[in-house]
């Protein structure tokens, strides 16, 4: 592909060279550069790009974009941006023909449900015949092959060359998670969302927003993408304030919810410990709705997949179906076993809104203890210890009893992690409410061995995850395995 088509709608200053040399690949990455590629200098968290530039160069870069005053040596074609990030995301673009523009794109952002959310849509979708492709927590799924993704939304690179092998792939609906990360480092600028639909939002990633204010007006940024339909949850506070902001854009908006008086809302809400039935009133009619997961949550997250295929204009009756169909979604309140009044659930509530709503869900229906398998993630600095804490605060509230462990302690100490979540666990239920058990698997292990009859074991923040990071390194850690062994091991599953 020619550099000048490549650099179409990219406001930038020539430092020198060509534009008119033919291209075959953009990298961000020097150590990804083939020969004859554009490399994008991109200054980051921890190094700055623009010291691998000359690396490139011996790699086979022939053209560099920079965002700072360089001397670059050789026959180099040098151009430089504002944002070499912003940069990267419309020539990865064009690069890539522009494949958003084919593309049905539903992008659902807010602290917790977007991975839930997309899998109530993949299945509607395809129940009324059409191909659906995910980019999320799981990975990028194209024909229902899962490959794994270095993060939730992808680099705008990365993102662009996944379109297009949707497009390649045929596939009609492309459903994806797009993070506050994302949003804030441009990773979706220029991409063309049909709609977008925002869930709720609580405490979360705060080392890279600050405070709720930034994280907030992060997601917000999504809503001003989207081209058709703006879909939000008017039963959270921040979702409200959205709505008000975004009913004076041009798209249309509809807004879901059980407590406020929305386009699309859910009454006669029967929950059980498998799943609730509800009514769902959209301006089209009502219908009866069976969501195979419990708990309120999951009657926000359908309603939110229901409002995106309403706005989509598909028949009320093959959206009730399609949500039937949905058994379950991996590391989603997925219940690993449960025999004779006994339980274990694994689940990925690793905020303190999550973990509260999870232990409330199983409390409703449970005879027995809740006892709670828990860590939290490294996150440095104040907002770790403020998350530490806030997690600990949950559990000691309502859970029966924790066994506060490691989740990915990456670089952190984990005993430091550790201490902080059982400080607050004492302050808030005093000394004899919690067991502290550094090894994960040891901790589901002691979990098992105190459980009684009628108790539930909720084993939370992981998920669907099969490795832990500790340190720099990734382990296998597989926890609906980890529970069968230990099942097996102790013959609980024949005592119990
Ligand atoms: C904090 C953060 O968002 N970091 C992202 C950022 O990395 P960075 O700025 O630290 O990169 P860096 O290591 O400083 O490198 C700067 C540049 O030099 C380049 N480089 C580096 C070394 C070299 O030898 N040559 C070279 O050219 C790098 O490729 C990069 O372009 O840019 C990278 C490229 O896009 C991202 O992969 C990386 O995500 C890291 C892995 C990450 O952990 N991000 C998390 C916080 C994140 O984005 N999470 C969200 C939300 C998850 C959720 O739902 O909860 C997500 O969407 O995943
Ligand atoms: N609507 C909701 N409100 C509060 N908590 C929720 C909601 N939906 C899911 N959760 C909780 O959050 C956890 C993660 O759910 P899900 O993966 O759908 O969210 P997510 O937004 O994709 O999260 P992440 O971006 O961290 O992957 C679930 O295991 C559950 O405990």
């Amino acid at each position: 592909m020619l550099l000048s088509s490549v650099l179409q709608d990219l406001n930038y200053v020539k430092i020198k060279g060509d534009t008119n040399i033919e291209i075959n690949a953009v990298a961000y990455d020097s150590r990804e550069v083939i020969e004859n590629s554009i490399f994008v200098a991109i200054s980051g968290f921890s190094v700055d790009g623009h010291t691998f530039i000359q690396k490139a160069i011996e790699m086979g870069a022939i053209a560099i974009i920079v965002e700072k005053d360089l001397q670059i040596e050789g026959n180099i074609t040098v151009l430089k941006v504002k944002n070499t990030r912003t940069a990267l995301a419309r020539i990865s673009s064009n690069f890539y023909h522009r494949p958003t523009e084919k593309l049905n794109i539903v992008g659902i952002t807010g602290t917790n449900g977007k991975t839930s959310i997309s899998y109530f849509l993949k299945s509607i979708f395809e129940h009324a015949e059409r191909s659906v492709g995910i980019i999320g927590t799981i990975g990028t799924m194209i024909n229902n092959k899962v490959k794994k993704n270095k993060n939730t939304t992808p680099e705008s690179l990365n993102l662009q060359k996944i379109f297009s092998e949707m497009i390649k792939a045929k596939t009609d609906h492309c459903i994806m998670e797009v993070s506050s990360h994302a949003l804030n480092l441009d990773r979706v600028a220029y991409s063309h969302f049909n709609t977008a639909i925002f869930t709720n939002l609580s405490p979360d990633h705060l080392e890279l927003h600050h405070d709720m204010e930034e994280y907030y007006q992060a997601k917000a940024k999504l809503f001003e993408l989207a081209k058709k339909n703006n879909i939000i949850n008017i039963d959270d506070d921040y979702g409200k304030r959205l709505a008000q902001k975004v009913q004076q854009y041009d798209t249309k908006l509809l807004t879901y919810g059980i407590e406020n008086t929305a386009d699309i809302y859910a009454s006669e809400i029967k929950y059980s410990a498998n799943g609730s039935t509800y009514m769902v009133h959209t301006p089209r009619g009502n219908i009866e709705v069976k969501v195979n997961l419990p708990g309120v949550i999951y009657v926000y997250n359908s309603l939110a997949a229901i409002a995106c295929a309403y706005s989509n204009q598909l028949p009320l009756e093959v959206i009730k179906e399609g949500i039937q169909k949905l058994e379950g979604i991996k590391g989603r309140f997925e219940i690993v076993y449960q025999k004779n009044n006994y339980k274990i659930v694994i689940d990925f509530a690793h905020t303190e809104d999550a973990l509260k709503n999870a232990i409330l869900t199983l409390k409703q229906h449970a005879k027995g203890r809740i006892i709670v398998v828990f860590g939290v993630y490294a996150d440095a600095g104040e907002s770790g210890t403020d998350k530490r804490r806030a997690m600990g605060q949950v559990a000691a509230k309502y859970a029966d009893f924790s066994i506060v462990t490691s989740d990915n302690p990456k670089d952190q100490d984990p005993d430091l992690i550790i201490q902080e979540i059982i400080q607050a666990i004492e302050e808030e239920s005093g000394t004899d409410t919690y067991d502290a058990v550094v090894d994960r698997k040891e901790a589901i292990k002691y979990a098992i061995d105190i459980s009684e009859k009628d108790d539930i074991i909720l084993i939370a923040g992981k998920g669907h995850e099969t490795t832990q990071i500790i340190g720099k390194t990734e382990i296998p850690f597989n926890e609906a395995k980890i529970v069968e062994e230990v099942l097996r091991n102790k013959n609980r599953l024949l005592e119990i």
